[in-house]
């Protein structure tokens, strides 16, 4: 079934199946590189499905593999698909795609964690942010550890409006391991409720689509895996820097069980650490027993709204770094230990010199 519905005028013509170019190309999965392949185009079409109206539009995937989602990209009728792969393994098995969709599909051998997506289409598909979504869409099944990483670059991208975003609201369909892609739309209160959580959807809106058992896969991964929507929100929720909107929301889930005044704490260094506390919570108006997994978005607007005016007044606060006050403090106390033994040598010396005398 073509996945953009009746309308839908290109067809790939018939290829070998995603298994054959897989045998073909000797495309043994690196299971150093978490290379995990999706070989049922039912699933890659739900996955498509799941970007949206991709009639027309431009589509970066990202880490296409042997190409399964890229076919079923290719047949929800797009006019550019553009594909960014890190090994070159799988080239000759894209270029057959590029021969059965002539004029449609552009391979780049590179690494997306460096590829300059903001030269990647047309300056004339840039939209301003506060309209509609460009037609342009980001999909892709990566290896875990390098889809985390890259949604938090492109969450910051978000924030700034660069990268992937010079196009305006672009939308994001990214596949994530299934605890991560809950903790990425995890609402307040819940169990999965994390840093993730918060960072994502103050600026976007995140819609865990359906989870694909890790079964699916070849080869099997340990585990399932989630299918995550992102559309970035028109006004973020949290209208500060994505750095001091990090900084807050990592100090305060450092003791994700404790009560919140505990990550908030660390916030502040020892010699002020009780009275600014108080001072904050009070100021955003935040309960300090609640816990961090318990706290909205606006109460982290508030919390971040408050440590800003808190930073204006006192330009050392913003850099202070509270994991690097208590590495120097065990320097110091280390420190003190081997000259109180130093000491205690040289006064066991000088007894035993007296002795002598
Ligand atoms: C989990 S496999 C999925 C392959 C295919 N999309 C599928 O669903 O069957 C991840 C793919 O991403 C590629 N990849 C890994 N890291 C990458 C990176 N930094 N940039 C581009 N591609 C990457 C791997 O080589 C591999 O082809």
């Amino acid at each position: 079934m073509a996945v953009s519905g009746n309308l839908a005028t290109f067809r790939l013509p018939p290829l070998p199946t995603i298994g054959d170019i897989i045998k073909l190309f000797n495309l043994r999965a690196e299971r150093q590189l978490s290379q995990n392949f999706l070989l049922d185009l039912r699933l890659t079409d739900k996955i498509v499905r799941k970007a949206g109206k991709l009639r027309d539009a431009y589509v970066l995937e990202v880490g296409p593999g042997p190409g399964g989602i890229t076919r079923s990209i290719l047949n929800a009728d797009i006019t550019k698909l553009l594909v960014v792969e890190k090994d070159t393994r799988f080239i000759p098995g894209l270029k057959m795609l590029e021969e059965a969709a002539p004029g449609k599909i552009q391979i780049v051998h590179g690494d997306i964690l460096t590829y300059k997506v903001e030269k990647a289409f047309p300056k004339s598909l840039r939209k301003n942010w506060e309209n509609d979504p460009p037609d342009v869409h980001i999909i892709g099944n990566l290896p875990f550890s390098v889809s985390t990483h890259l949604i938090i670059k492109w969450l910051e991208n978000v924030a700034s409006r660069d990268g992937p975003f010079t196009y305006g609201r672009t939308q994001m369909t990214l596949t994530f391991q299934k605890e991560v892609a809950e903790r990425l739309s995890a609402s307040t209160g819940s169990r999965q409720r994390s840093r993730l959580s918060i960072m994502a959807q103050y600026l976007c809106n995140v819609q865990n689509c359906f989870t694909i058992p890790g079964r699916a896969f070849v080869p099997k991964p340990k585990v399932d895996v989630g299918v995550v929507h992102f559309t970035p929100l028109i006004n973020p929720q949290i209208e500060q820097p994505f750095k001091l909107v990090e900084k807050v929301v990592q100090s305060v889930f450092q003791f994700r069980r404790k009560y919140c005044h505990r990550g908030v704490a660390i916030l502040f260094p020892e010699a002020e650490r009780l009275q600014r506390t108080e001072e904050m919570l009070m100021r955003a108006d935040v309960d300090p027993t609640l816990r961090p997994y318990e706290l909205s978005i606006p109460q982290f607007k508030s919390l971040c709204d408050v440590y800003r005016g808190l930073c204006e007044e006192n330009s050392a606060l913003f850099p202070y770094n509270f994991r690097e006050e208590l590495r120097q403090k065990k320097m110091m106390k280390r420190s003190r230990k081997y000259i109180d033994e130093e000491d205690e040598e040289e006064e066991e010396e000088e007894e035993e010199e007296e002795e002598n005398i």
